[in-house]
């Protein structure tokens, strides 16, 4: 067989995927509007339950300026994102052991200048991603409260956006305001909705449609339903002891639920080719691309 011709598109292609000849890798980001519904417990347990569905997963802790992952884990970083940006370590230096073979990202706690990236520096940081060259099933990128420049840009770079509410008036009013944002702004069509520390299987069930009943109305988007974590003291009590509910407790309710959820995302159909977006990963997702189709595995 004749080898693809370097000066063609496809035989470019060709030689990209001989390049990074891994699997694609699934980023999942997961945001809330509201501060304080659980976002991070819901992005670290998700990134747990995954890798015991049996993936290998990565977790960055994106709440930039106010990172607590690691003090979720009781990890102590040398360095964080914040030298990443300013170049003086790669992202090998900054990864860090979490429990069950976890790789975390660790933000840049208290630093201002992080929570104001421009565009060009949230690229620069999406981009700093293609130099982990191991093996890596799923990327959880916890972004920071509200709408910032960060969320959405990670938001955009991600396949998956999951959006964390709360059954409170205020988490579902900027659970909204999010969405809406993320699908008229930046043309994020699918987004997933977990109802965190909720009381019933019900009550989240309430969070997901007032959500659906306002954006079937006046937004272009599909929200689905990806499930409930309820309310549970266990979660706590793994936070005092910096573990997660997942880890320390696995019978806990709410362990059972990120189970459930992980479960779910396991059987997600796996990324398809480039978006033209800025992408994590985009090299590994070339191998994917419809361009390229008859090259895949060749
Ligand atoms: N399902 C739950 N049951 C009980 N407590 C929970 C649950 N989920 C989160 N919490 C608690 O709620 C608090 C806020 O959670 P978390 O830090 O994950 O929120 P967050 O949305 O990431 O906050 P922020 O974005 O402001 O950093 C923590 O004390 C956490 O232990």
């Amino acid at each position: 067989m004749r080898a693809p011709d370097s000066n063609t598109v496809a035989g470019q292609a060709a030689g990209l995927i001989r390049l990074h000849p891994h699997r694609p890798v699934r980023v999942i980001a997961v945001a809330s509007g509201k501060g304080g519904v659980g976002k991070s417990t819901v992005s670290l347990n998700l990134a747990l339950a995954l890798i015991r569905q049996g993936q290998r997963v990565m977790l960055m802790d994106a709440d930039l300026g106010l990172a607590n992952i690691d003090v979720l884990l009781g990890l102590q970083p040398t360095y964080n994102l914040a030298h990443l940006m300013e170049g003086r370590v790669g992202l090998a230096d900054i990864l860090l052991e979490g429990p069950m073979g976890l790789k975390v990202v660790p933000a840049a706690s208290g630093r201002q200048r992080m929570a104001e990236l421009d565009r060009a520096q949230l690229v620069g940081l999406v981009q700093a991603f293609s130099e982990f060259s191991d093996d890596l099933d799923t990327l959880v990128v916890d972004t920071a409260a509200g709408i910032s420049g960060s969320v959405v840009t990670l938001a955009q770079a991600a396949q998956e956006v999951v959006v964390v509410a709360c059954n409170e008036p205020a988490s579902i009013t900027d659970a909204y305001a999010l969405i809406k944002v993320l699908s008229r702004d930046y043309g994020i069509g699918r987004i997933q909705v977990v109802a965190n520390a909720v009381r019933s299987a019900a009550d989240g069930r309430q969070v997901f449609d007032h959500l659906c009943r306002v954006a079937d109305r006046f937004l272009d988007v599909t929200l689905h339903f990806l499930g409930t974590v309820p309310h549970d003291e266990a979660v706590r009590r793994a936070v005092r002891q910096q573990r997660a509910v997942v880890e320390a407790y696995p019978g806990a309710p709410s362990s059972l639920a990120f189970d459930k959820i992980g479960e779910q995302v396991s059987g997600w159909q796996p990324p398809g080719g480039p978006r033209g977006n800025v992408e994590f990963f985009v090299e590994r997702l070339l191998g994917r691309s419809p361009a390229a189709p008859a090259l895949v595995g060749a």
